[in-house]
C-alpha cells in the first residue's frame, strides 16, 4: 500500500487539496477529524485534557470550546506541548485504526492529511510526502477570512508551526497553492498522476493483496516441500 503524506501549513489549502484526491476515489485519513473525535465528551482524551486544563474550557453544555482552547494553545507553547501530550496516543492510534480498515478493504494508494506531520514525526511512514505551500500573506489571509479571527489570532497559530519553507524544502512533491483554484486543479492533475503510479515491489508487499499472495506463495511452497520429500523417501 502506498501511503501519501499530506502535509503544509495552516490554512494552505490541505483540505482543499484533500478533497480533490477524495473526488478521485483516493481514501482519506483526516488528522483533524480523528483529533476532533479524541476531543469529543465523555472520551479518554476529553478527560484528560478537562483534568489538566480544568472546567473553564468547557461550555456550558459540557463539549469542550474549541475556540477558547485553540486562544489558550495559541498563545502558550507549553499549554500547546501539553495539550498535544494529551491527545498524541488518541490521534495516533485513531490514525491507526483508519489506515487498517482501508488496508482491509484492500486500497492501494491513501492519503493521510496530517497537518503536524512532520513536527509529530510521522513522515517517515509516508512516501512521497506532498507539501501544500502558500506565500505567507495569502495564507495569513485566508486563515483570517476562513476563521473570520483577528490578525494576532491567525499569527499565533501560523507561528505554532514548523515553517512552511522548512516543510517545503522536506517535501517529495510541492503544490504550490498561492494561485486560484484553478491554478491549484491543473497542478493537482500532475500530482494526481504521480500519486497514482504503479506500485513499488515494497507498496505490493505491504498492500492486503501482496501479502495476501505473499503467504499463499508460502503455503504452496511448504505443500511442495513436503511432497517433494514424501516423494523422496519413497
Ligand atoms: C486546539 C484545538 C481545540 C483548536 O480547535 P479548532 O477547531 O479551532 O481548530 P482545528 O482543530 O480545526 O485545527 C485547525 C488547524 O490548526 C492547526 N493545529 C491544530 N492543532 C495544532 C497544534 N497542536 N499545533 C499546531 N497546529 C495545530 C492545524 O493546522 C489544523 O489543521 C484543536 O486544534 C486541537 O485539539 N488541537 C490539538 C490536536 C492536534 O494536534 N491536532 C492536529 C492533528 S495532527
Ligand atoms: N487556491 C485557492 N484560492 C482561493 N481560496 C483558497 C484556495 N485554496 C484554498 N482556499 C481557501 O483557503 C482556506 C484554507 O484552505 P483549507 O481549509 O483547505 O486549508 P487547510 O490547510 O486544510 O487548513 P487547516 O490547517 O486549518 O486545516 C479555505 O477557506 C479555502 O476555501
Amino acid at each position: 500500500m502506498r501511503m501519501v503524506g499530506l502535509t503544509g501549513g495552516i490554512a494552505s489549502g490541505k483540505s482543499t487539496v484533500s478533497s480533490l484526491f477524495n473526488h478521485n476515489s483516493i481514501p482519506i485519513v483526516d488528522a483533524d477529524v480523528i483529533a476532533r473525535d479524541a476531543l469529543k465528551k465523555g472520551s479518554g482524551g476529553y478527560k484528560k485534557v478537562v483534568a489538566e486544563f480544568g472546567p473553564d474550557i468547557l461550555q456550558d453544555d459540557g463539549h469542550v470550546d474549541r475556540l477558547k482552547l485553540g486562544r489558550i494553545v495559541f498563545s502558550d507553547a507549553s499549554k500547546r506541548q501539553l495539550l498535544n501530550r494529551l491527545l498524541a496516543p488518541y490521534i495516533s492510534s485513531g490514525i491507526f485504526l483508519e489506515i487498517s480498515k482501508l488496508w482491509i478493504k484492500g486500497h492501494k494508494v491513501i492519503v493521510l492529511d496530517i497537518p503536524l506531520l512532520f513536527e509529530a514525526k510521522l513522515d517517515k511512514w509516508t512516501k512521497p510526502i506532498v507539501v501544500v505551500w502558500v506565500d505567507p500573506e495569502t495564507q495569513l489571509r485566508r486563515l483570517m477570512e476562513r476563521d473570520n479571527s483577528t490578525e494576532e489570532d491567525a499569527r499565533n497559530r501560523i507561528s505554532a508551526q514548523m515553517s512552511l519553507d522548512l516543510k517545503k524544502s522536506q517535501a517529495n512533491i510541492v503544490i504550490d497553492n498561492t494561485g486560484s483554484l484553478q491554478d491549484l486543479q491543473e497542478r493537482f492533475s500532475e500530482v494526481l498522476s504521480e500519486v497514482k503510479r504503479p506500485l513499488t515491489w515494497t507498496e505490493f508487499w505491504l498492500s492486503r493483496d501482496g501479502a495476501l499472495s505473499a503467504l499463499l506463495g508460502v503455503i504452496m511452497g511448504v505443500v511442495v516441500v513436503k511432497k517433494f520429500h514424501a516423494f523422496s523417501s519413497l
